[in-house]
Order: C-alpha cells, then structure tokens, then sequence
C-alpha cells in the first residue's frame, strides 16, 4: 500500500491546472450505455473510480476504449449483452450503481450489487429503489443483489426525493429517459453533475424538462444517439486546491480550466476566510491573507456549502485565529478525519454532526491515517503546513479521486513523496 511523506510547512507558489469531474464523469459514461451508436466524452481524469467503472461497464460486454494522454473515453455498447454488475466491482464505488437505472432503462431488466464507496456511515440506497417501483419497475432484492425489471412502456408517475439525491436523481432519469412515458421528480437535486449529465442526455436526444431546477420531468424517446461530449471541470478539486492557498500566509495560486459557475456559493463564503479571490474566465487566483478569519460553515445541497469540501474546511479553520464550527447536515457521520488532524496537534471537538475547531494551533507531523477520499486530502493539506514529516498511510482513498495530487501539489512548491514502504 502506498504512503505520502510531506515535508511541511511549505507555501505554494504558482499555477495548478485542474483536471476533468469525477462525480461529473460517472454519470455520462452510464448515459452512454443508453444510446444506439458510441459515444466519447472528452476530459475525463485519470482516476481509480474511471477504471474502476470502465471494468464495471466492461462486464455487460461494452467495448471501453480510455487514451489516458488525451483523457478521451469512447464507449460502444453495441455488443452489450450481459444486464449485470457484480458486487465484486460494485462494492469498490458507490456510482457504480448507476448501473441499475442504465440497464433497466435500456433493456428493462438488471441485476446489481447493492453500492460500496466511501463509508463513513449509513447511505442508503432506497429514495433509488422506491422511485423506480413507482416508475412501474418491479425490484427485489435477492443476496444483496437489486433484481429488476420493466416492461417497454412504464406509466411513470412522481417522486419526491426527500431528502434530495444526485445519486437517485441520475439513476431515476437513466431508468426513466427511454421507458417511462411521463415521469416527474420532485427536490431532485441541482448539482452541477446533475445538469450537465442531463444537459448531455439532451444531446443524445431525450426529452428532459426542468433541467437546473429542483423539478425534473422526463418524456421517453425511442431511441438515443451517442456524442461526442465534453466533461466539466472538478468543483471539488478546485475548492480543495483553493483551500490549500489559503491555510499558508505566503502562498499564492492561480487554477487554471475551472468551471466557475459550478462554485455555486462557495466562493462568496471563501473570500470570509479573509482570503483574496480573483476569478477571471477559466481562472481563479488565490493569495492566502496576512490572517485567516474564523468562518463557520454548514453543508447544504447546490448552491449550497458541498459537503466534499466539509473536511478540507475544517483541516484549513485550524489555522484560523479564533473558534468556528463546521456543520455537515448532508452526513452527519462525515468526521472520521479529524481524530487524525488532532493527531498533529489540532484542537477539534465533534458533537452531532457538528465539528468545533479552535485556532491556531501550530501543527507539528507525524503519522496519519487516510479513511475516506475527502477525509485523506485534508490529512495532505494538514501535513504541507505541518512542521516536520508527516506519513499519510492509505492513500489509495486518494487515488479514487485526485488527479496527479502530488505531482500538481509538488509543482507548487510542496514537498511530498509517494512510497510503497506502508507495512
Ligand atoms: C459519486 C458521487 O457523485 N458522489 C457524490 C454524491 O453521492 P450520493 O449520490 O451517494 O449522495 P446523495 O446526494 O444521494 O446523498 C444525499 C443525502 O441523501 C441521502 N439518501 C440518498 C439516497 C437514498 O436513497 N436515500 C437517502 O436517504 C443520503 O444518506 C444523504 O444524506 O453526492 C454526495 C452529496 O453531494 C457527495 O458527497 C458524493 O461525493
Ligand atoms: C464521497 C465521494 O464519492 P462516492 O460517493 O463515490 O463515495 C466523493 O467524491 O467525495
């Protein structure tokens, strides 16, 4: 297993380009399996969840073709023949799941592992279920399998996500945009990774209404096409590398290929922080302040504080001079990072789902350990402002989900290693 070595503290100085959309990318590659000819989705990062769904995807017999130097995926299910995804991938992501709602959608029938993912608590999975019986599927569950099927034409009907889920919003628009005749959600969610893979799906030919509102309401078409698409930038990587320009005083970064308009308000609640933020185009620059400002935060839906950047914030309110509180209402189990930050000298104190963070402690390295994506980045965070050597063990969380973290941190200054020497 791999490890960081961070050699901290280090300012960072200059640009990071950012790479294409993790949670974006997931849901267009299941939108290509409900198209007659293949599609292409350009941007695509490099990632352990891109292959991870490649080989998912590969299972039903889908030709995926990945040119890692372009970061050009081409998916061609002409030859897809096998309406199954098994646990043994399954459990390795959470989005693999939206194999349910693409094979049920295109061939009214599926087969799929309950999900796996990042586990820091309960993610249920039923607001996916209970949305497609009401759609007319007919689902069972069988040895922690979803057993489903649907005939050609699905009354539809309404749902209402409560809460609401860009996970079941997807899966619902999949099972729904060539099979239900009118299906409406409502509280559907109104992430960007929602309307652009809708936006995508329009493309292709379908006929979804709503898009960017909390009310979706999909007709079925007979067919769809594939295209050739481009994927969005990461929301959540550029919120983390803006982050990491500001937890030390003398770092100034500029990102480079940012979606800006998929921020929502997080670039309003970042300039608290003291922080100066210019935007310009495709480009944010960050330069730390003199004097980071205690900024509480709450975790809502889009446009709303993201919970993928909930740790990160936390990790960098140490620095901060005074005591701010960092609330998750998305999940509230989301923390298991922050007995790991105190293990270098962080003065947090979770209650609920609340975190309490009093700054500024000096942070001083040691040994960490990564237990989810979001959680293992705020370890690298706290460790490149750290004094002295901090070892992240169990990185491969973070290759799920960052793109050439190290060669890009390194890049700016940061001075971390990736070893195999982990016992
Ligand atoms: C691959 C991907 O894109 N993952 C993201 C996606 O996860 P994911 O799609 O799994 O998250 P959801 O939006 O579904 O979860 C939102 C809330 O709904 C609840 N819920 C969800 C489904 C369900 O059937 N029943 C239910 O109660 C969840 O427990 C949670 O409290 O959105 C989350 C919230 O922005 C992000 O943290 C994840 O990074
Ligand atoms: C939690 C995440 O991913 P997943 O939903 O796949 O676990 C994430 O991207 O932060």
């Amino acid at each position: 297993m791999d490890k960081f070595i961070i050699e901290g503290p280090t300012p960072l100085k200059g640009t990071i380009p950012i790479s294409g959309s993790k949670n974006a990318a997931l849901p267009l590659m299941a939108a290509s399996l409900l198209a007659d000819s293949p599609t292409t989705i350009t941007n695509v990062p490099k990632l352990r969840d891109i292959y991870t769904f490649n080989n998912v995807i590969r299972v039903t017999g889908t030709l995926v073709t990945f040119d890692e130097d372009e970061g050009t995926l081409a998916i061609d299910p002409a030859n897809l023949a096998h309406l199954e995804a098994p646990y043994e991938l399954v459990r390795k992501m959470r989005a693999s799941f939206y194999m349910l709602g693409a094979l049920l959608g295109r061939f009214g029938q599926a087969k799929v592992s309950l999900p796996g993912g990042c586990a820091w608590g309960p993610r249920p999975v039923d607001l996916h279920l209970n949305g497609m019986r009401e759609m007319g599927a007919d689902i069972k569950l069988e040895e922690g399998y979803v057993i489903a099927s649907a005939p050609k034409e699905m009354e539809g009907g309404s749902f209402t996500l409560e809460p609401s889920s860009v996970g079941a919003t997807i899966n619902l628009v999949l099972a729904s945009v060539l099979r239900a005749n009118k299906f409406t959600i409502k509280n559907a969610a109104k992430e960007p990774d929602v309307v652009i893979f809708c936006k995508r799906l329009v493309e292709m030919g379908a006929d979804i209404e709503g898009i960017g509102t909390d009310t979706l309401t999909i007709r079925a078409v007979d067919h769809l096409e594939g295209v050739t698409m481009r994927n969005a930038a990461d929301r959540i990587e550029t919120g983390t590398f803006m982050i990491a320009a500001a937890m030390h005083p003398e770092s100034d970064v500029t990102l480079t290929g940012v979606d800006v308009d998929d921020l929502g308000h997080f670039p309003e609640t970042f300039r608290k922080t003291g922080a100066e933020l210019a935007m310009n185009g495709d480009t944010v620059h960050v330069n730390a302040p003199e004097k980071l400002q205690p900024t509480d935060i709450r975790t809502e839906i889009y446009p709303g504080f993201p919970t993928d950047l909930q740790a990160q914030w936390a990790t960098m309110m140490t620095q901060a001079d005074g005591i701010s509180s960092v609330t998750d209402t998305i999940y509230y189990d989301r923390f298991s990072y922050v007995p790991e930050v105190t293990r270098l000298g962080a003065d947090m104190e979770v209650s609920e789902n609340t975190v309490t963070v009093e700054g500024k402690t000096p942070l001083k390295g040691a040994s960490v350990m990564s237990t989810d994506l979001r959680a293992s980045v705020s370890l690298v965070l706290a460790g490149m402002i750290a004094e002295g050597k901090t070892d992240v063990l169990r990185i491969y969380h973070l290759d799920r989900g960052y793109e050439d973290l190290e060669q890009k941190l390194t890049a700016v200054g940061a001075r971390i290693t990736r070893t195999d020497q982990e016992e």
